[in-house]
């Protein structure tokens, strides 16, 4: 049966010191438009070596289309530099970029190990290197069989193998994790930031952003074809969500006017919790001494990246559904909102 390689790796991607400086990706101006949508508008970013850099955006903001141009696959404005080359400049570009933008493009007939000599002879690179990344994506066992009848998650490791075949310190993934059951993407994050550990840069596009959160160090974020954030994940998240002060104990309720009074906004959390915006906690901490409320818990509660993302693109999502219907409010939950 079939089983993924269990971590730690085995160090099979030794880094190397770069020739020319450290890799990095260098986006500049990048346009495209289909007709009358503008789907990419003038995006310019970086991208560093030694981190995962999450490329985020909701559905149809523009990423795969990004991804292309920056590969120079699709017609369009502006330039990527791979460590100071254009794509189609680079004359082993398999040794310097590897690229997944879509599951399944394998041959249907030729196993999964002879699809990645194939590439591989043609890029000068051996079969020692072939068995070397199935093993390390976890795919050694079954690198004799056809591609044809890998689930999507297998997939995902079979195009992660031939992205890795030349050893590149550069990987342009576009959604990776997609079809990976959580033991796979919890493999995949893995994997990604050892590779980043070695000094590689990584560009890897994903929806899951709850994953984007445990996986990326940076990011870059758009919203229908624009930017809205290139940096730090922590950034982001300061940037579009407000962090509160949370407080609990047997006079919460009665601290509310007091609150008020000083101008924060108080709402009811879950247990009897006051949930407070628009104050910073040493002086939510102060004005529970001077008022001489008891307080069995004084904490900061920040947001998490899926709320900097819904307010970081909230009003640029192309396609917004309509709101799922709502059960009768017959019930209110179990000691909710009874402070
Ligand atoms: N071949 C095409 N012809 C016309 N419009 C296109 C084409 N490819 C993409 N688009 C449009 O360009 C915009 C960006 O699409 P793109 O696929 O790059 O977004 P995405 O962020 O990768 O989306 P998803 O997360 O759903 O994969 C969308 O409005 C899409 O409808």
């Amino acid at each position: 049966m079939w089983r993924p390689a269990a971590p730690p790796y085995t160090d099979l991607v030794p880094a190397r010191s770069p020739q020319t400086g450290a890799p990095l990706i260098t986006a500049t101006g990048l346009y495209k438009r289909y007709r009358k949508t503008v789907a990419v508008d003038r995006l310019s970013f970086d991208v560093r070596p030694g981190v995962v850099t999450g490329f985020l955006g909701p559905n149809g903001s523009g990423k795969s289309t990004t991804m292309r141009l920056m590969l120079g696959l699709d017609h369009g404005e502006g330039q990527t530099l791979f460590d100071g080359e254009r794509f189609s400049d680079i004359r082993r570009p398999m040794n310097k970029v590897g690229t997944l933008l879509e599951a399944k493009p394998f041959h249907p007939t030729r196993t999964a190990r002879n699809h990645l000599r194939m590439l591989a002879s043609a890029n000068g690179v051996g079969d020692k290197r072939v068995d070397e990344v199935m093993e390390l994506v976890g795919l050694g066992t079954v690198k004799r069989k056809k591609p044809k009848g890998y689930s999507l998650g297998m997939a995902q490791r079979l195009g992660l193998a031939q992205a890795l075949l030349g050893d590149p310190r550069i990987l342009l993934l576009d959604e990776p994790t997609n079809g990976l059951d959580p033991h796979g993407i919890h493999w995949m994050r893995d994997m990604l930031k050892h590779l980043a550990s070695e000094g590689r840069t990584i560009f890897v596009s994903s929806h899951l952003l709850s994953e984007m959160q445990l996986m990326a160090d940076e990011l870059v974020v758009i919203g229908r074809g624009t930017m809205i954030f290139n940096g730090v994940v922590d950034q982001f998240v300061r940037d579009f969500t407000q962090s509160t002060v949370i407080v609990r104990g047997p006079e919460a309720a009665g601290f509310v006017p007091a609150l008020e009074g000083a101008g924060a906004e108080v709402a009811k959390g879950k247990d009897g919790e006051l949930v407070i915006s628009g104050m910073e906690i040493g002086a939510v901490g102060h004005l529970a001494f001077t008022e001489n409320v008891e307080l069995s818990e004084l904490s900061t509660r920040s947001a998490s990246l899926e709320e900097a993302f819904m307010s970081a693109t909230g009003s640029t999502e192309e396609f917004v559904a309509a709101e799922p219907p709502t059960a009768p409010a017959t019930e209110k939950a179990d000691g909710a909102d009874n402070a």
